[in-house]
Parts: structure tokens; C-alpha cells; sequence
């Protein structure tokens, strides 16, 4: 009998510390062999573990009397063994039809939330599943074929208002089967896990066992380098939390600052992790975009780490970053910059949307900050004097270009450019004093502006928007 390998499971339960002495531990049980099994040996152990132990069933009602028969056979087994029983029912094809989605992804939050309710009315501490290794490997293969961090499932993870716990990861199936012959336990075959319809099923008939045949322990080490990863990747976590602290500051209106040089000072497997804790604090609470390992992220990094020229990088929500030789600062655009009209003097950047503008001195520029730029031009003036605002479009627009005897529309000018209609009415729009247009930046510009430097043009026009 293979009840040997159980052995490893007390210490395991110890080291990583999955039970405390008078937990009170809510079994989450399924009528599946591996979850049938969990139950039996956490009833047996309760005492020396000093533990208390209750059993949940969850119902999709999903497979008729099928269904209800999985749910009696968790019952019978806890009369047995003398442990409460809480059977719940989750009315899935109602929810389906009610609020549609995915049938799995309805089943699992629907079941987790009756297992929170339950242990919070019962006063469960720990909620217990069944997961074994080969459902790790399966995990972390199927992690790294999406570019995930491999670290597969947490061994024991917050949950409600006590711990989730994976007491079985080190034990293989076969482990579980054997067990459960030898104590003569009924268990339910779900037909849904032999499908080829869902991932994971389809890793677990196909993929899991060729990598078996090939190095027999892989599911049992891949517990293993899972538990390592895990363990580092809370070390790092904490240490990116700690240097997010010295990190970030403010401006006096509240608005987070970084520093390049402080960025830069970091390891760059810290910067990975910052970034990432740096979009949650900005997000507070909303989704976050994913991006570990991602060219945003990158993009990030780059910018938050140099200090030469300026950058513009548009994020999820309207928020921007926004760098200035080696300062970042991080700002939500404003909605809908239409109807405004805002000065535009010269050596001051000004925002526009996401798009920032600004008027230098020729003289003052180098190639490299050109290079920065998403676009420049450098400015020809009659008269010495600068086109003083920036404003939305108007009815009735026109600006003078070169070749053209009079001045074009704007509005067919926008069209003609192929210029979106949703962008159109945001777009800003350079005037002069004297209320001449004299450019819409990234679009076309009068003839007064040119690429070619010459020393009477002693104004050049910056722009960055991201792209
Ligand atoms: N209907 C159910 N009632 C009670 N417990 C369940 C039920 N279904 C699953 N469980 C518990 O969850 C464990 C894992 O089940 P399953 O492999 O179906 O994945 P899951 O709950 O979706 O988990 P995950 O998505 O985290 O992999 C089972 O071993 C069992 O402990």
C-alpha cells in the first residue's frame, strides 16, 4: 500500500504551516476521490493535529439526480465519520441564464463564495482543498505556456477571513486512489473531467502524462520548485513594496513623483516588481492592467530610468506618465479637453489631452532631445511674436498652407488628413493672438512652420503624444 507517501503529508502540513492548533477546518469536498480522501484523513488526523473538522458540498445542478448523488455521498461519508456536513446548492443554469458567462468560471466563483459564506456563519478558520501534484504541474505548465510566472497554485493563500490551504500538493493521484481502496471510501467520477472541452482537462490527458513517462517525478519536484518561487517571490514582493515607499513622493498637490536616478540605483529585478506594485497604487482598487513580462512594462522601466529629453506614455484609464529629463510624474488626462482654450507661452510645456506641447528657443535644443520627441517643427515669425494659445476647433476653422492660394477649411482639412471623427473635436488647435490657426499639431501645420532650420527661426515647436 502506497499509504507510506501520506507520511510526508504531516510534515509538509507543518512546515508550511497550514493549521494552527484549534483551527477549525472547513473541507471542501467535491465526492471526487481526491477531495473524499482529504476528508478521511483530516477526520483521522484532527486530533493530533489538533484541528476540528466540517465538510462542504457544493450542488451546480448540473447533472440532475447525478448531481444530488454526489452531494449524498459526502453526507453518508461525514454521518461515518462523525463531522458536519453543510450541502449547498448553486443554481448555475438559472445564473447562466440570468446574467450569462462562462459555465466554469460561474461554477467556481459561485462555489467560493458559498464556501466564504459558510466558514464565516460556521466559524471556519481554514478551508481545505484537494489539489495534488500532478494538478500543480498542470498549473505550472499551463502558466508557462502563457507567459505567466511559473509558480503554480499557492500552497495556502488568504481567503475570506481565514487561510486557504492545499494540504495534499506533495501526493500523486495514484497516492489518493490507493488510499481510498484501502478504506473502502465511495467517490464519484465527475464525466465532465474525462472532456477534452476545457484546458485543463486537455493538459491533464495529454500533456501531463507524456512528461510523466518521461521523468516520473516531474510533478513531485515541480511541488517543490513551486514551494521555492512562491517563498522568493514573497521576499521580493515585500522588498519592492519597501522601495516603492522610499520611491515615490509627491508634489505639493498630491501628484507621485519618481526620481531616475533612485529608479535606476534599483536591481533590475526589483524595477520589474515596483512597476507592477506602482500601476496598483495609481489603479487603487481598479483592474489592473496585466503586465508581467510585458512590452508596457518595459516601456516603463526605459522611461522611469532615464533622464535625457522628455517622454509621454499613455496607460489604461487616462493615466499618463509623464517624464521630464529625470523626473516622471504621473497624471490622469483630462477627459475631454473640448471647448477649452488655454495660453500657450513660450518655455512651458502644456498638456493637452495626452498630448504635451511647448514653445523653446531654438538655440536651446539639441538632436538628442529631438530624438525625443514624437514630432517637432521649427516656427517662422513675420513679426517676431509666437502663436499665444491653444484651443479646441471651431466651426468655421481655416488655416493658410503652403501652395495654397486661400485658406483651407479645417473641417475638410481633417477629413482629406483621414483624421478620426471620435479624435477630431479634440484635437488642439494653435492660434495666434490676431485669432489666425496656425498648426494642429500631429496634423498639419501653416506654412509659417518648417523642418529646416535657418537663423531666422529662433522658435521651434516640441510635441509628444504617445503613439
Ligand atoms: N462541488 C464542489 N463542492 C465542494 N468542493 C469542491 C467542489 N468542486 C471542487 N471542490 C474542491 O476544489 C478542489 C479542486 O477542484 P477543481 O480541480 O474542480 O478546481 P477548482 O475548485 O476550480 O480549483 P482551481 O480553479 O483553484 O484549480 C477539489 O479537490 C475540492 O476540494
Amino acid at each position: 500500500m502506497k499509504e507510506n507517501r501520506f507520511k510526508k503529508v504531516p510534515a509538509f502540513i507543518r512546515q508550511q504551516r497550514l493549521v494552527r492548533n484549534d483551527d477549525r477546518v472547513l473541507v471542501a469536498c467535491s465526492g471526487g476521490v481526491d477531495s473524499v480522501v482529504l476528508l478521511h484523513y483530516l477526520s483521522r488526523y484532527c486530533k493530533s493535529l489538533e484541528i476540528e473538522v466540517g465538510a462542504i458540498h457544493v450542488d451546480h445542478c448540473l447533472r440532475g439526480e447525478e448531481s444530488a448523488t454526489d452531494g449524498k455521498v459526502v453526507q453518508q461519508l461525514c454521518e461515518r465519520l462523525a463531522v458536519p456536513f453543510y450541502g449547498t446548492t448553486l443554481p448555475v443554469p438559472d445564473l447562466l441564464k440570468a446574467h450569462g458567462g462562462n459555465l466554469q468560471e460561474v461554477c467556481r466563483t459561485g462555489r467560493y463564495s458559498l464556501f466564504e459564506e459558510t466558514m464565516c456563519q460556521k466559524g471556519f478558520t481554514v478551508l481545505a482543498v484537494a489539489h495534488h501534484a500532478e494538478d500543480q504541474l498542470e498549473t505550472i505548465l499551463m502558466q508557462l505556456a502563457r507567459g505567466k510566472r511559473p509558480q503554480g497554485m499557492p500552497i495556502t493563500r488568504p481567503f475570506g477571513t481565514g487561510q486557504l490551504v492545499r494540504p495534499f500538493l506533495t501526493l500523486m493521484k495514484t497516492d489518493l486512489y490507493a488510499y481510498a481502496e484501502q478504506y473502502s471510501l465511495p467517490f464519484r467520477e465527475d464525466p465532465s473531467n474525462e472532456k477534452d472541452d476545457y484546458t485543463r482537462n486537455r493538459y491533464r490527458h495529454h500533456i501531463v502524462p507524456v512528461l510523466l513517462n518521461e521523468q516520473p517525478s516531474a510533478a513531485e519536484t515541480s511541488v517543490r520548485m513551486a514551494g521555492v518561487l512562491q517563498e522568493e517571490d514573497a521576499f521580493l514582493e515585500s522588498l519592492a513594496e519597501e522601495q516603492l515607499k522610499h520611491l515615490l513622493t509627491f508634489t505639493d498637490k498630491g501628484i507621485p513623483i519618481i526620481h531616475s536616478a533612485e529608479f535606476r540605483s534599483m536591481h533590475p529585478a526589483l524595477q520589474k516588481r515596483v512597476v507592477p506594485l506602482l500601476l496598483k497604487y495609481l489603479y487603487d482598487g481598479e483592474t489592473i492592467p496585466a503586465i508581467y513580462n510585458s512590452d508596457l512594462l518595459n516601456q516603463l522601466i526605459r522611461q522611469l530610468s532615464a533622464d535625457t529629453g522628455s517622454a509621454l506614455i499613455s496607460l489604461p484609464n487616462r493615466w499618463l506618465l509623464q517624464r521630464d529629463y529625470g523626473i516622471s510624474t504621473f497624471v490622469q488626462a483630462e477627459e475631454d479637453p473640448a471647448d477649452r482654450v488655454v495660453p500657450f507661452p513660450p518655455d512651458e510645456w502644456v498638456q493637452w489631452g495626452q498630448m504635451k506641447l511647448r514653445w523653446c528657443k531654438s538655440s536651446a535644443v539639441d538632436t538628442a532631445t529631438l530624438d525625443d520627441m514624437t514630432d517637432w517643427r521649427y516656427f517662422h515669425s513675420e513679426d517676431g511674436g509666437l502663436p499665444s494659445l491653444i484651443r479646441s476647433r471651431q466651426s468655421g476653422d481655416r488655416i493658410r498652407l503652403s501652395g495654397m492660394e486661400h485658406p483651407k477649411r479645417l473641417s475638410r482639412l481633417l477629413i482629406d488628413e483621414k483624421v478620426k471623427q471620435s479624435v477630431r473635436d479634440r484635437l488642439p488647435v494653435i492660434v495666434s493672438e490676431q485669432g489666425d490657426i496656425c498648426a494642429v499639431p500631429g496634423v498639419r501645420y501653416s506654412d509659417s512652420f518648417t523642418k529646416k532650420t535657418s537663423a531666422d527661426q529662433a522658435y521651434i515647436l516640441l510635441m509628444v503624444w504617445p503613439e
